[in-house]
């Protein structure tokens, strides 16, 4: 790609023009008002039609696929892919975008294999000769579907996930921004790597994460996002994309994992609280329940209720591996135990270490090797050793 192709896509400050002179952004936006962004559009440097990049955009529910209607389902009634990509008329003036569908679900119903699809999805894009994949998706799991796609993944092309914290139809939608920011970066060149996998990215509210670092945590507001402390990679500004941290995967590269074995694997979260208990833990160990894994929560660098402690010890026992998070927002559990007892999934909250356990099973049941597999990714840099201070 050349450099200039990042310059095809209006910056900030015109695409609001463009939104205002289309009369605002929801769905509903007809053609009267799209014949006025054209207006608009005469002002501004278009490629020509047979230069626009490829962006094949992968729909998946969510808010940004809802409209009011749907508030009562929590936002879970897909619209039309198509509806989406129109509420933004400007976008198809820059790229060329294509469509295709993963699964028409709010997020908390998605299954591993809607995530495997949207792998796949990608992948597709990837073969089709895509500058880059756009998945639109409900915030309320993205961090767990962009993970597994970042572990998964090995891709030249960059993968965003998009979502929005108001419908489609709201008066200040903000699903069509985000879009149209999501195809300004997958386009651009610092988003195309050649010698690592060029990531996976979630974007919303003007800001670039990184699938391993995100986290939505706020149910309401905009500005829900969080990579805690790493940051996020990157935020658009009228003119510019400021970019905080090196474009690429932070995440351990698992793309020789069986995808279409991660369906398969059972690994329940267990989490601790005053006087937690975990029956689930104790079947499998008496064999009445098949479980391949278990993600731990544990409270602070690491501690459970004694009954967990006690399940826990008697799962490994057993031979069926434990990893352990913490409950915490930011900072990391503590580093694993050198007897191997333990596999510390550093920042990672349990429902995106119970994501990792998924897909690291389908190379490895082995404690040690498992570890491996999150050491491999890029949490930090342990300079001095805790022990030598
Ligand atoms: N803002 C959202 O997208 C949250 C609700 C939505 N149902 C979801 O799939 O996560």
């Amino acid at each position: 790609m050349g450099d200039e192709t990042g310059s095809f896509l209006p910056n900030r400050r015109s695409f609001l023009q463009l939104a205002g002179a289309a009369g605002g952004t929801a769905l509903a936006s007809g053609a009267a008002t799209a014949q006025s962004a054209e207006e608009m559009l005469e002002d501004v440097e278009l490629p020509d039609e047979d230069e626009r990049p490829l962006v094949r955009l992968v729909q998946t529910g969510g808010t940004i696929a809802s409209t009011e209607e749907a508030a009562d389902e929590g936002y879970s009634l897909s619209e039309e892919a198509d509806a989406i990509v129109e509420s933004v008329p400007e976008l198809e003036h820059f790229v060329d975008i294509e469509i295709a569908e993963a699964a028409q679900k709010g997020s908390p119903s998605l299954l591993v294999e809607d995530y495997v699809s949207v792998a796949k999805a990608a992948k597709q894009a990837e073969e089709d000769g895509a500058a880059g994949v756009i998945v639109t998706h409900g915030t309320n799991t993205i961090e767990e579907d962009a993970y597994f796609n970042d572990l998964v993944l090995d891709l030249d092309i960059p993968v965003v996930f998009v979502g929005a914290m108001r419908p489609a139809d709201a008066i200040v939608a903000d699903g069509p921004s985000n879009l149209l920011l999501a195809a300004r970066l997958v386009t651009r060149n610092e988003f195309h790597l050649s010698d690592e996998p060029s990531g996976v990215y979630a974007l919303l509210n003007e800001t670039v994460h990184a699938a391993r670092d995100i986290m939505k945590s706020d149910a309401w507001s905009l500005e829900t996002f969080s990579s805690g402390s790493p940051g996020p990679i990157a935020r658009f500004t009228d003119d510019e994309i400021l970019i905080y941290r090196e474009p690429g995967s932070y995440s351990s590269n698992l793309s020789d994992c069986d995808l279409e074995a991660t369906p398969e694997m059972t690994v329940p979260i267990v989490a601790t609280g005053a006087g937690a208990e975990a029956p689930l833990m104790e079947q499998a160990v008496n064999g009445k329940y098949d479980a391949d894994g278990f993600a731990v929560q544990h409270s602070g660098r690491g501690g459970t209720s004694p009954a967990i402690s006690d399940a826990v010890e008697a799962t490994l026992d057993a031979g069926i591996p434990v990893v352990s998070s913490t409950r915490n927002f930011d900072g990391p559990a503590s580093p694993s135990d050198e007897e191997g007892t333990d596999v510390s999934m550093e920042d990672l909250p349990v429902w995106k270490a119970r994501i990792h356990l998924i897909v690291a099973l389908t190379i490895t049941s082995d404690l040690e090797e498992i570890r491996e597999t999150v050491e491999a990714g890029k949490y930090g840099t342990a300079i001095v050793p805790t022990s030598t201070l």
